[in-house]
């Protein structure tokens, strides 16, 4: 939901509460001027308050009549969480100061609105962002507490934390020839080449954006009441290098730092099919094994699973999976989980399926250049001090050309950036003109056209996808199932072969206003219907996979 109709949103809601008779109107006004909204999904809403006192005020008083207005207004009942924005009151009365200067400002930014909300990295990466004055111009870079409140919960009460869990120590791997699986996938991920590192992952340094911001906001919460209802389980889903992985490293860190007794395993699913079929060959030799590895993920207070569609076709590890699941979340344990698709487009049985659904599933969209820019100045930044240059910058003109040419996937952006940081290291300059960028980056960004590609290479994945025949795809068929594909494939040619409609409209048997109106349904559609983007951006990854 875009900034300006959450504000709308969230304006009606306050209406709302102070229509009913039971709520101080007065009160009302005044504390709910010090809350800002957030995000909001068909069942979530996120409100930061601008200091303790509010949120807890607000938490005791009115939460009840927060769920209640959003019930009215909606028909359904909505989870309410309030986090601590220390920043908030600083920027409303900057804004009211420059308000008083400046007779015709531009509108005051809300956090939801604000352009770039780029996160204040401490002077060393610290796993867990700590809340600091110096952190003014951030909005929700650093989490607070923020207490997830139920929507039925009347009156208000501290999260319940599930039963506290053994220290980690208390958790060996139960068996001699059973290895841990996690310590493997803790190097795994890129920080082994020692820029990324698991633990600077953090909540602190993840950028938010529009694209992001409700994967973010559940992502805090969940860190800070693991186990608790209704995000359990969290399914964070979108495509690949949107940083789902980075908000799952962050979930860890944070509870590692905060909930040291909690016991976290974090662990990507090719690692757990790889583990179980191990544990599988170990049987003979060892009666425990399969119990062994059982044990360990039982032993998670919270378990993160990445990357779930690659459990496809393997059923032993699914049925595993499925039976871990239950366990853990019947005794009140966290489970996050990750995809580059959504649950419905995961091809595991039924029963899993309807589960990954069963808490929060959320998906992390393609980043807007606001969002981009704001990774390259915060990576360039954060590389630059670890290789102590802090003399170093790069120019503004160069950060925004590679956050406006590069792909959506963010190792694209980064590769970018530390292929112009390491030209300055190793000419030993500190400045770098944007010709000599755009000649250094030449080959580096995937978009464009792809040369190989043709529309016949389009017709047949998007025939695959769909399931028709090439004549129907060509032919006169109007039936629903056919038209689709046909203005789906239509458009893909465009998109990525750029080739005029007129040519690609005789490769369908079309004219070329009949062509560009294909194109533009499917564009259409795009903007609003999760469906369509979803098929697009897994046919985009069909053919870019193409050889
Ligand atoms: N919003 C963001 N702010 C800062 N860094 C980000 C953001 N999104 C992604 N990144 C960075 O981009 C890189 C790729 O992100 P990540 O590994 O989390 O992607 P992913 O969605 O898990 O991809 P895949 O599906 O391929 O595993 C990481 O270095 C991550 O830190």
């Amino acid at each position: 939901m875009d900034s300006e109709k959450l504000n709308e949103q969230w304006a009606r809601i306050c209406a709302q509460v102070k229509s009913y008779q039971d709520v101080d109107a007065s009160q009302v006004a005044a504390f709910f001027s010090r809350l800002e909204p957030q995000a909001m999904s068909d069942s979530f809403l996120m409100l930061t308050a601008d200091n303790d006192f509010i949120k807890t005020w607000v938490e005791q008083h009115y939460i009840e009549a927060i769920v209640r207005a959003l019930h009215d207004l909606t028909g359904v009942t909505y989870a309410v969480a309030i986090a601590v924005d220390p920043t908030q009151e600083q920027r409303k009365s900057a804004a009211a100061n420059a308000m008083t200067a400046a007779p015709a400002p531009a509108a005051t930014p809300t956090p939801a609105s604000a352009p770039i909300p780029s996160p204040t990295p401490a002077p060393a990466p610290s796993p867990v962002p700590t809340p600091s004055p110096q952190a003014a111009p951030i909005a929700m870079a650093e989490p607070a507490p923020a207490a997830f409140v139920p929507a039925a919960a009347a009156p208000y009460t501290a999260p319940q934390w599930s039963e506290p869990a053994p220290q980690a120590s208390e958790h060996p791997a139960a068996s001699s020839t059973f290895e841990a699986p996690a310590h493997r996938t803790e190097e795994s991920h890129e920080g082994a080449a020692g820029l990324n590192p698991l633990s600077s992952l953090t909540f602190a340094n993840f950028v938010i954006g529009e694209s992001n911001r409700m994967a973010y906001s559940m992502a805090v919460e969940v860190a800070e009441s693991p186990g608790s209802l209704p995000l359990n389980p969290l399914f964070i889903y979108g495509k690949s290098g949107l940083g789902k992985t980075h908000l799952m490293r962050a979930i860890q860190n944070y509870i590692k730092e905060t909930r040291p007794t909690l016991h976290t395993v974090y662990v990507d699913a090719q690692e757990f099919v790889s583990r179980y079929s191990e544990a599988g060959q170990a049987k003979d030799r060892e009666k425990s094994s399969f119990k062994n590895f059982r044990t360990y993920y039982e032993q998670a207070d919270v378990l993160l699973l990445d990357d779930v569609q690659h459990l496809q076709g393997k059923e032993q590890s699914i049925n595993m999976l499925f039976q871990l699941f239950n366990t853990l979340t019947s005794q009140g344990k966290q489970v996050v989980l990750s995809a580059d698709r959504a649950p419905k487009n995961i091809e595991v049985d039924e029963r899993l399926k309807s589960r990954f659904y069963s808490g929060g599933a959320i998906d992390i969209q393609p980043p807007e250049v606001e969002t981009k820019l704001g990774i390259v100045k915060s990576f360039a930044r954060e590389h630059c001090r670890s290789a102590g240059l802090d003399s170093f910058t790069i120019p503004d003109d160069i950060q925004m050309y590679i956050a406006e040419n590069s792909g959506s996937n963010i190792r694209e952006l980064k590769g970018a950036v530390n292929t112009v940081i390491y030209r300055l290291i190793y000419s030993d300059r500190r400045d770098i003109s944007i010709e000599e960028v755009r000649e250094l980056l030449a080959n580096h960004f995937t978009g464009g056209r792809s040369r190989s590609l043709s529309i016949e290479d389009i017709q047949r994945e998007v025939e695959k996808f769909y399931k028709v025949t090439h004549n129907e795809i060509v032919g006169k068929s109007r039936s629903q199932s056919i038209v689709r594909p046909r203005q789906v494939a239509i458009y893909l040619c465009r998109r990525l072969l750029d080739l005029p409609y007129g040519d690609i409209g005789k490769r369908f048997n079309r004219d070329h206003s009949t062509a560009i109106h294909s194109s533009n349904c499917v564009e259409e559609r795009l903007k609003t219907d999760r469906d369509t983007q979803e098929e697009i951006e897994i046919l985009m990854k069909i053919i870019s996979e193409l050889d």
